[in-house]
């Protein structure tokens, strides 16, 4: 069993703070991504997970048992980073038993757990080449395979394929969110790339300025964002505002419209909605549109309501032409709302 708890992280460096009091248990087996913006403090958190780093206060569990006065190689964990640090001059079957071998292994243990995790990785068959001669994308294989081989209870990895083209990358997350199923492995997953965060987690804990704003399921995140921030970050075009003034009786204002709405006693809130769960209609809000873009699957099309810019990811087929008038409508229940003051969801 290796449960993560992570109790009450705070991480200064010198008047900068980078982590605030960071809260957040991992189940075993769980693949936890951590996302957000350049700078968010998602590295430093998995380096004092990892013993790399030290933090200023606060508490790492793994598996029940207290770990963060342990040094790095005495708590249980692999990790994987962005530049995978393969050797070269070694044969694959010696890069991914490195580890093994200072671990002072039997030579038939080494060779069993290379051979499982080289089958694992699908790169079986390059055991007898030499790392330096191998594409980015299989030196990656060697690097979680070299991981893996060491059978952690939690494996940790840092932005592990950002040095690949698109596809690999495509490829090598859905076969990486496969391997770790099977190896039963507990994962925290560091990412900037929200694709990435939303086809590979079970959880994504969005983090931003050293907080961890919401921990969620993918599809919870998306539908529910709890902050604005979260909203905003996530999707591709994000979630559209437009501002909403009371009526009285959990009735709102939107851009000449009324809808229903939270019963809050506020004067203003922000009407939120992803760009696909609004769609023409008979009636409702008067959108111009700016910039018609016709990407293949859909059509986006970037409108002005009032001041506000807002998208709408439409049918492929749907005809419309920059300058025209669309009358959109949300589906009811996609509808989210955020207060303007705090940033956070109203229900
Ligand atoms: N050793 C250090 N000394 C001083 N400041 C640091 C140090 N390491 C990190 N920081 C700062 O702490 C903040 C968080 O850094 P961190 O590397 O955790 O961010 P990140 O979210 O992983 O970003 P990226 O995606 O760019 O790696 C940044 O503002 C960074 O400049």
């Amino acid at each position: 069993m290796a449960e993560i708890q992570i109790k009450n992280i705070a991480k200064t460096f010198g008047a900068y703070q980078a982590l605030n009091d960071i809260n957040l248990t991992i189940a075993d087996q769980e693949f936890m991504v951590l996302l957000g913006a350049s700078g968010c403090g998602k590295s430093t958190l998995l380096r004092i997970i990892a013993g790399l780093e030290t933090a200023t206060s606060g508490e790492v569990w793994i598996g029940g048992k207290r770990i963060d006065h342990l040094s790095p190689k005495d708590r249980g964990i692999a990790m994987v980073f962005q530049n995978y640090a393969v050797f070269p001059h070694l044969t694959v079957f010696e890069n991914i038993g490195f580890g093994l071998r200072m671990q002072k292994l039997p030579n038939d243990e080494v060779t069993r757990r290379v051979e499982r995790v080289a089958e694992l990785m699908h790169i079986e068959m390059l055991l007898k080449r030499y790392s330096g001669e191998l594409s980015g994308g299989q030196r990656q294989r060697v690097a979680v395979a070299r991981a893996l081989a060491m059978e952690p209870d939690v494996i940790l990895m840092d932005e592990p394929l950002s040095n690949l083209d698109a596809l690999l990358r495509m490829e090598m997350r859905a076969e990486l969110k496969g391997v770790l199923a099977e190896s039963k492995t507990t994962a925290i997953y560091v990412t900037h790339d929200q694709v990435e965060a939303m086809s590979m987690a079970d959880r994504i804990s969005v983090m931003h300025q050293g907080n961890i704003v919401q921990a969620a399921s993918p599809i919870e995140v998306y539908r529910n964002p709890s902050a604005k921030f979260v909203a905003s970050f996530i999707g591709n075009p994000p979630m559209n505002f437009l501002p909403a003034t009371r009526e009285g009786g959990g009735k709102w204002q939107v851009a000449g419209q009324s809808f229903d709405g939270p019963n809050a006693d506020k004067p203003a809130l922000q009407f939120a909605i992803r760009p696909e769960d609004m769609q023409p209609a008979e009636t409702g809000i008067l959108a111009t549109a700016k910039i018609v873009e016709p990407l293949g699957a859909h059509l986006l099309v970037t409108c002005q309501i009032d001041d506000a810019l807002f998208r709408v990811i439409l049918d492929s087929d749907t005809v419309v032409k920059a300058g025209q008038t669309l009358t959109l409508s949300p589906q009811p229940d996609r509808v989210r709302w955020f207060d303007p003051e705090t940033t956070l969801a109203v229900a």
